[in-house]
């Protein structure tokens, strides 16, 4: 089946698709046909891992599918408090300015508003600003008419989502190189989709492309690099990272299908003194949490947000040559 029909099968409502074909990360314990597991190459700090809300690294299940070479699945390695911890930055940071949202162009917001503030503040509002957002660029904004990067277009990386991104592909590909310059943030309700397509803006194709998904569950096709190829599908669940690196960096891919998480690993843990959480070192941004995690465990509860990290430039002192 080509990648077309394969999109259409599983996206379709009714009648619903059959889920048997669909790889389930979270149920392989060993090899599993067609899937190699891997181990990690280094060894994180325990301040990287305890800040950026990361599992003891013994911990962590990566698998590579033999036949994508490249295409590296890391089972959620975080821990409860740590996907509260993005989950949040997600909806609370990620989304203020210098950050560009989808949003922008419709004029829904002020431009002394902020998504999150209004949100929460806002009940008559809040409902549909939450369904019309469905992006956010962080630092070279991805322009979607031209799909070129462009230094004019470009705001800070926030240093810790690129720090995130530069341990787990140091830990898991032993590349020490890696620097997140550019973030699309897919924000996904129960009925989105995203097509199939191919990553291919970035000057740097070689560097690997990096994605942390949270809430709820999405089928994922990975094909090939020719839409003929047929995709294989499998299930991302909260937490789950993903690798494109090598081969698979050009290949062809898309979300189908949102399905509801199986499992709420965000929730877990929580007692009634979430705040006293020991692993996220900050006091006050678990405060913060604390305060509005029943609006953003609403959210999350039909949501899924998915952070695609990517390397843009050879090297990220040179700046890009403007076409
Ligand atoms: O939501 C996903 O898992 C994939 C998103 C994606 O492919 C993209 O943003 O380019
Ligand atoms: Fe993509």
């Amino acid at each position: 089946m080509t990648f077309r029909e394969k999109f259409k099968y599983y996206k379709q409502k009714n009648p619903k698709p059959g889920f048997e074909e669909v790889l389930d990360f979270s149920q392989l314990e060993s090899n599993f046909k067609g899937i190699s597991s891997r181990t990690s190459v280094c060894e994180p700090t325990d301040e990287d891992l305890s800040s950026l809300g990361l599992q003891e690294v013994n911990q962590w299940r990566i698998f590579e599918l033999i036949d994508k070479p490249g295409l590296i699945f890391i089972r959620n390695p975080f821990t409860a408090a740590g996907q509260r911890l993005w989950v949040e930055r997600s909806l609370t940071e990620y989304t203020k300015r210098p950050s560009k949202l989808n949003l922008d162009a419709h004029g829904d917001l002020e431009p002394n508003e902020d998504w999150w503030t209004v949100c929460c503040r806002d009940s008559d509002r809040s409902a549909v600003l939450q369904r019309k957002l469905r992006w956010a660029t962080l630092g070279y904004h991805h322009n979607w008419d031209t799909k070129k990067y462009s230094e004019s277009n470009r705001s800070k990386f926030p240093d810790d989502l690129a720090r995130l991104s530069r341990v787990v592909i140091r830990t898991v590909l032993g590349l020490d190189e890696f620097v997140a310059e550019a973030a699309i943030l897919n924000y996904y309700h129960m009925d989105s989709t995203l097509s199939g397509h191919v990553d291919s803006s970035e000057t740097n194709l070689e560097a690997p492309l990096i994605s942390f998904s949270f809430g709820q569950s999405a089928i994922f096709l990975i094909g090939g690099t020719s839409l003929e190829d047929t995709p294989t599908p499998m299930f991302i669940h909260s937490g789950d990272i993903v690798i494109m690196s090598g081969f698979s960096r050009l290949c062809y891919h898309g979300v189908p299908r949102i399905v509801p998480a199986p499992r709420t690993p965000w929730d877990e843990n929580r007692t009634s003194s979430a705040c006293s959480e020991s692993s996220v070192n900050s006091q006050d941004k678990l405060a913060n949490i604390c305060d509005s995690w029943s609006t953003i465990s609403d959210y999350i509860k039909t949501s899924r947000i998915n952070l695609n990290v990517r390397q843009v430039s050879n090297c990220s002192e040179t700046l890009l040559k403007e076409a």
